[in-house]
């Protein structure tokens, strides 16, 4: 999404893009484009970007006791220079402090499911941390776990890391750190969700640190796009677990007869509406707020 007048992002992702806004700042946009299967679809999903926005934000708000964050500002009237007040950006956007990114993709898992399923079947473990016998696909985990993962530059995937390599990669103390706090927030956010009819499966967080060593929360925190959302009253282990969120759209996509390694295909009026839904309920259930 190119937005005229604005610089070249410095990142550009499957639905998000991150622009430079000087002084040590930076602009993350979530855009309303949709991926599913990997693939980003043709069709946009209305006020995606600004429903997870506000999620992001409400989450960086709860945790807020617990770790410090990115977050300068959300409100575009405030934003620096070309970025100040464009409607394009309103609501969709948040103005964020530049980090040293850590070179760690933080998983917490507190179910078994994708691709720690796949790892459990070949060695009983995930990302190393030995798991019971008996568990499948969708099974909730004993206590919930801590599987890095590399940050690959696509197409390459991102790999599995053991807690050894994250200690190698980032040191013994910060390593014990991130693993520590991504656990927290995930059993934060399952706290919050579970009474709310939402099995919270899994997440992934991106931590930074800044120039007084510490370790801030970044990315967004705690969305349908970084997490599994589950419809708690559909958790059957021993299968897939329906997406709180994607599960209209992927039962479309199945139904479609859509090839996987093809282009997307456009989505019906019904499927994009029904999606938008799904996102807005997540938000308004999961925060008990309104969507605007
Ligand atoms: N957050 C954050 C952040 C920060 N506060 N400081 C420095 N770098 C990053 C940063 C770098 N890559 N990403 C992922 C990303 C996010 C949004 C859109 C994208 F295209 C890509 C985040």
């Amino acid at each position: 999404m190119t937005i005229p007048g604005l610089p070249t992002p410095v990142h550009s992702g499957k639905v998000r893009e991150l622009y430079d806004a000087g002084d040590g700042l930076l602009v993350m946009v979530a855009s309303d484009r949709m991926s599913a299967f990997d693939v980003v679809l043709p069709t946009a999903i209305p006020d995606k970007g600004r429903v997870l926005t506000a999620l992001s934000l409400w989450w960086f708000d709860q945790l807020s006791d617990l770790v410090p964050n990115h977050v300068v500002s959300a409100d575009v009237d405030e934003y620096p220079g070309v970025f100040r007040g464009r409607d394009e950006l309103r609501g969709r956007s948040v103005l964020v402090r530049r980090l040293a990114m850590v070179p760690v993709e933080c998983v917490a898992r507190a179910y078994l499911s994708g691709s720690g399923t796949k790892q459990y079947r070949v060695d009983g473990a995930v990302c190393g941390v030995p798991l019971p016998a008996g568990l499948t696909e969708g099974s909730e985990l004993p206590d919930t776990i801590f599987t890095p993962t590399t940050k690959a530059t696509p197409p390459d995937h991102d790999a599995p890391m053991t807690y050894a390599e994250v200690e190698a990669a980032v040191g013994p103390e910060q390593a014990a750190e991130l693993r520590k706090l991504t656990i927290e927030i995930l059993d934060r956010g399952r706290r919050v969700c579970g009474p709310r009819g939402i099995i919270l499966a899994d997440t992934k967080v991106e931590w930074g640190v800044d120039a007084a060593g510490t370790l801030v929360l970044a990315d967004e925190v705690l969305t349908p796009d970084s997490s599994r959302f589950w419809p708690a009253e559909e958790w059957q282990p021993g299968r897939a677990q329906p997406s709180y969120d994607k599960q209209p759209l992927r039962d479309w996509l199945e139904s479609s007869g859509w090839d996987k390694k093809a282009p997307g295909p456009e989505l019906p009026p019904e499927i994009v509406a029904a999606t938008r839904e799904r996102y807005v309920a997540a938000y308004e259930r999961i925060t008990g707020e309104r969507f605007a």
